[in-house]
């Protein structure tokens, strides 16, 4: 059954186990659990439902990057002052709807590198966790035929996935750009092999003309099909509640969660296990606040602190991102991304009518690099490699047709080709800590973005080589120059002044309640179980110990339906 509200739960009812965020993680294992008839779930939503007023933004591909921040779907959270950023405060989008983050993200779907599978899985001690074994569940996806290899892909699975699905202007001059200069930027027919390195076109998340979402593939058919599935949304947890003690240690089974701050309070317990997908930031505000973390921070907040997990919300990581563009001569053809706001309504029709045009496919970018440094970069030797193998990008080139940008003010004429630049190996790590006891007051947010030298290093070097791509005779007639005139990109003090003004986020928060086999250490251990205490699992983005170097949500979901298997195995499912 689904509720809107928590006051209309039936308070007598017990479920096996209760779902803690119905995002990116919490509805695979909600799906996958249900399959079992005889097991009761239920999973408790803070945000709202994914369909209704303004749902076209988180439906439509296009609309992707209008579906946060400042909407309805979103969290609203903004940074603390990012000192290389000219201190200025970044608004930091999460997904406030069912679905989560994956309601609202940008869609773009890389498995990313087998090493970096490999190197989770010897951090976990459990080998389950290594490419070779998860690589069945990556087929869970569902592919539509496109540019990339069939026996790498699903087809009946529920995750929708496609490659762009627009002709642009700049595809041709792209896949040349890319054959003359083959020896820095090899063409790799599918980056989601496993080796990623190269030049690929895109995948996303997309099915026909709509958005696939956790919510779409994953919570509504099981809600159809599976009646032992509860979901109650606009239902914010506030704590986890002690509820007894085994084998010495805390038991953490009762939920505690609110409509909004002047709403009752509800509990509800699960009989075996709570499993917290509230992700990499709600993750950790969650568990700090059933005093759980840092005991000297959580008793400065006036929270009594029951188990000392010095880890809770440290190691916060994200991939700082850097547009760039160039104006372009396109024969009097407006830039793509006006072409469709412009002529919206024709577009809207066309969409409408058959499921086509700009509109259908994504509006991020066409075809991504992910590239190595040198091997006798003088950053390598300064800094060493954080890369978890030969097979991993430091940095990503991502091309888009028009002007794409999530931190300047978008130009209102012209025609633009843009690349995106990402640091996908980031060293700086900041946090997310408690402003107060109130779970309804946002946490304080820090990812430090590009606080390390090796980080800006790498995005200066990522730059450059953007350069050096949009300089490829493929370009000839087409690009007419660089679009920021007043900032010298074409020195290393230059890029990086461009840089403090215009660098920000994509939008990958992680690594909050890290695992780690090592006592001691991390959150959780190998099998996502919260370390020193019982009945609670952890499975989402916060668990990860490494960013993934790519873009995460398909290693998010891939890791969630194996999480599903390790419940089902250790209750006898
Ligand atoms: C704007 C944006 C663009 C992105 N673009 C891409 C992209 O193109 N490709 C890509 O691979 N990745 C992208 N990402 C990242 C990717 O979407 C996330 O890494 C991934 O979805 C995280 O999954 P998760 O399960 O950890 O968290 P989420 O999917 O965010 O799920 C957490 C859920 O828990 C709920 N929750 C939180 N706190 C509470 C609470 N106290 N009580 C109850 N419920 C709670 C939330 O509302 C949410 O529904 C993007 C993210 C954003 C925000």
């Amino acid at each position: 059954a689904v509720y809107d509200d928590p006051g209309q739960l039936p308070m007598d009812k017990q479920y096996d186990f209760v779902i803690v965020g119905a995002g990116t993680a919490g509805n695979v294992i909600a799906a996958r659990l249900a399959e079992n008839a005889s097991t009761s779930i239920l999973i408790v939503e803070a945000g709202r439902n994914n369909v209704g007023f303004d749902s076209y933004l988180i439906t439509i591909p296009f609309f992707g990057p209008q579906a946060s921040p400042h909407t309805t779907f979103d969290w609203n959270y903004t940074t603390i002052p990012q000192e290389p950023l000219n201190n200025q405060l970044i608004a930091y989008p999460r997904g406030y709807v069912l679905g989560g983050s994956s309601s609202t993200n940008y869609m773009v779907y890389t498995r990313g590198s087998s090493d970096d599978y490999d190197r989770f899985a010897d951090l976990a001690g459990d080998d389950g966790w290594n490419w070779d074994n998860l690589f069945p569940y990556a087929l869970k996806g569902h592919n539509e035929t496109g540019q990339y290899i069939p026996s790498i892909h699903g087809t009946d699975g529920p995750l929708l996935t496609s490659i762009y699905g627009y002709p642009a202007d700049t595809d041709d001059r792209v896949i040349a750009a890319t054959a003359e200069l083959s020896e820095e930027f090899p063409w790799n027919p599918d980056h989601n092999s496993g080796n990623m390195l190269g030049v690929s076109w895109m995948h996303s998340t997309i099915g026909g003309p709509l958005r696939s979402s956790s919510a779409t593939a994953y919570l509504e058919p099981a809600l159809r099909n599976h009646s032992n599935l509860d979901l109650v949304y606009n239902s914010q947890v506030t704590r986890l509640i002690q509820n007894g003690e085994i084998e010495g240690l805390p038991v953490f089974t009762t939920v505690e969660f609110a409509r909004n701050p002047t709403a009752p309070r509800y509990n509800v317990s699960a009989t075996r296990e709570v499993i917290l997908s509230a992700g990499a930031i709600g993750t950790p505000q969650i568990l700090m606040l059933s005093g759980i973390g840092r005991s000297l921070d959580l008793a400065a907040v006036g929270i009594k602190p029951i188990i000392d997990l010095p880890e809770v919300g440290q190691n916060l990581v994200d991939h700082p991102l850097l547009p760039i563009q160039w104006n372009v001569d396109s024969n009097g053809t407006m830039d793509p991304i006006y072409r469709a706001e412009a002529a919206l309504e024709a577009a809207l029709e066309q969409y409408y009518a058959n499921g086509t045009g700009r509109l259908a496919a994504n509006g991020v970018s066409t075809q991504m690099a992910f590239l190595r440094l040198p091997e006798n970069s003088s950053i390598l030797a300064e800094f060493g490699d954080p890369t978890s193998g030969p097979g991993s990008p430091h940095y990503e080139l991502a091309f888009a047709d028009g002007f794409f940008t999530t931190s300047q003010t978008n130009p209102t004429s012209g025609s633009y080709f843009s690349i995106i630049n990402v640091v996908v190996t980031p060293t700086s790590r900041g946090a997310i800590t408690l402003a107060s006891n109130d779970p309804f007051q946002h946490p304080t947010i820090d990812p430090k973005i590009l606080s390390t030298d090796y980080d800006v290093n790498v995005m200066i070097e990522s730059v450059k080589a953007a350069q050096r791509f949009a300089a490829a005779h493929a370009w000839d007639g087409y690009i007419t120059g660089p679009y920021i005139g007043s900032v010298n990109t074409t020195t290393d003090d230059g890029i990086k002044e461009y840089l403090s003004r215009w660098a920000t986020t994509i939008k990958h928060p992680f690594c909050t309640a890290r695992l780690s086999k090592e006592d001691g250490e991390g959150v959780v251990d190998g099998q996502l179980l919260l370390k020193k205490a019982k009945g609670v699992r952890i499975v989402d983005a916060s668990v990860f110990p490494i960013i993934p170097a790519g873009h995460p949500q398909a290693m998010v979901y891939i890791i969630a339906e194996r999480a599903a298997d390790v419940i089902k195995a250790a209750w006898g499912m």
